[in-house]
């Protein structure tokens, strides 16, 4: 029997969207007011899902304090109230969609989680703009 525990968290950070090889005038008619070269901020909610089987002997599919440590250290200490742009390596030459930050939260979380599990990655950058990530 399979099924999956989740986590949530949320940070804050501030982002541009653009290609530093477009001037101002192109990134606005590509991305709008998310290209404004002054930055712009969101309050991203995540969710973590982590799929597998129960242990018998715990009850436990993972320990979600374990789940809760990672993503502190993976998303929140990297990413909370940091310029995304400027300050997270991952994004220096990638643009941070919430698309591309899901993938990049997704592959930091796989590397801390056993391989026995699955890992889905559902990232809210509005209250109505989100993206789930499962991997493939
Ligand atoms: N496919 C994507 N489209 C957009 C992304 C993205 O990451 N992937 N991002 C943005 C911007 O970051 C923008 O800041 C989103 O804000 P906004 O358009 O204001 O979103 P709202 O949900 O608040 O919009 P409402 O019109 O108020 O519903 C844009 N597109
Ligand atoms: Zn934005």
């Amino acid at each position: 029997m399979s099924l999956t525990v989740y986590r949530k968290a949320h940070f804050n950070a501030a982002h541009r969207l653009f290609r530093k090889e477009w001037n101002d005038a192109k990134n606005f008619e590509v991305f709008g007011k998310c290209s404004n070269p002054n930055y712009h901020g969101h309050n991203y909610e995540l969710e973590v899902g982590i799929t597998g089987k129960i242990d018998p002997a715990t009850g436990f599919l993972m320990d979600l304090k374990i789940l809760n440590r990672i993503i502190e250290e993976e998303v929140e200490t990297a990413f909370d109230h940091k310029n995304l742009n400027i300050e997270v390596p991952e994004f220096e030459n990638l643009n941070p969609t919430v698309e591309n930050i899901a993938i990049v939260i997704w592959n930091k979380i796989r590397l801390r989680i056993d391989s026995q599990f699955d890992i889905s990655i559902k990232l809210y950058e509005t209250p109505r703009n989100f993206v789930v990530y499962s991997g493939q």
